[in-house]
């Protein structure tokens, strides 16, 4: 396994989702599944996600960023991470409207301050294929999955989409009154979700408000999932439950999601330092 070579890293959030932004541009190196474990394990660089800019290979864009889970599974979309590393480049380099690719495609974000940075998180795919799921669901803003009577009340009938990553939204009355640490593992690895899924419980408060928890695929609960945000506001607006821009509230802040007439998803909220550091040594192979 490569050691890190004197590799800096700046350790961020998103309304309190751990993030690990390292700048790899100009280096011949990636990660392994072992060292993103490793250093999702360790205190100083503990991350829900870790955000990994690459030299891109699109003109005119900043890089291509590699998106990581705490449990070492590579995923095509973070929106908070994404608003993380649009606040360090554009502090590193003064520009304010920057292009990233990623596995999911071209991201554009807008950064006005570290409270407002916009990101067009795309389109929202929301064919069965597309999610995906493992059988043919014709109406996926309800599918036929529930989970219990381990837990009362019962969960039922999740609206289901890809925002760049795999998304179930369950609509409830109040989100507290479930123990989404307990069932959302179950869910998470559920066999209709053949790559997984990112599990929410959404509570609508009105037309222009969701209150959201999230089960992370690969992560666990976080405090925000800035893709679950942009997921629920899309399905609510398909189910008529909500305007087109609505405000998430998650456990660690708000986030203003609008799906637009152009069908693209824009995601706005802050991004906030925590520490900075240089990688450590990666632990010598067991042998
Ligand atoms: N756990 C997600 C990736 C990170 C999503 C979340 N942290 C966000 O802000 O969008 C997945 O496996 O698809």
């Amino acid at each position: 396994m490569q050691t890190a070579q004197n590799i800096p890293f700046r350790k961020m959030n998103g309304l309190g989702n751990e993030i690990l932004v390292v700048d790899l541009r100009g280096r011949a190196k990636s990660f392994s599944e072992a060292e993103v474990k490793n250093l999702a394990g360790r205190a100083e660089t503990h991350f829900d996600q870790m955000m990994v800019l690459h030299d891109p290979s699109t003109p005119g864009t900043t890089a291509f960023v590699r998106i990581y889970n705490a449990d070492g599974s590579q995923v095509s979309a973070c929106g908070n991470g994404t608003r993380c590393v649009a606040l360090s480049v554009a502090e590193d380099t003064g520009q304010t409207e920057m292009t990233f690719e990623t596995d999911a495609g071209l991201l554009a974000a807008r950064v006005e301050s570290a409270d407002r940075i916009t990101v067009d998180m795309g389109v929202p795919k929301f064919d069965w294929q597309d999610i995906p799921l493992a059988e043919e669901f014709r109406d996926t803003r309800a599918i036929e999955l529930q989970i219990g009577p381990i837990d009362a009340p019962i969960l039922h009938s999740p609206s289901v989409v890809n925002v760049g990553n795999p998304h179930a939204i369950f609509w409830v009355e109040d989100v507290a009154a479930y123990d989404l640490a307990r069932f959302g593992p179950l869910l998470e690895n559920h066999p209709v979700f053949p790559e997984r899924a990112n599990i929410s419980l959404a509570q609508v408060v009105s037309r222009e408000h969701i209150i959201l928890r999230t089960w992370e695929r690969g992560a666990g609960l976080t405090k925000a999932c800035g893709s679950a945000a942009c997921a629920a506001a899309v399905c609510a607006m398909r189910k008529r439950l909500t305007e087109r821009r609505v405000t998430v509230t998650l456990p660690g802040g708000n986030l203003e999601i609008e799906w637009t007439a152009a069908d693209r998803i824009l995601m706005t909220g802050a991004a906030t330092h925590e520490h900075a550091g240089i990688l450590p040594e990666a632990p010598a192979p067991a042998t």
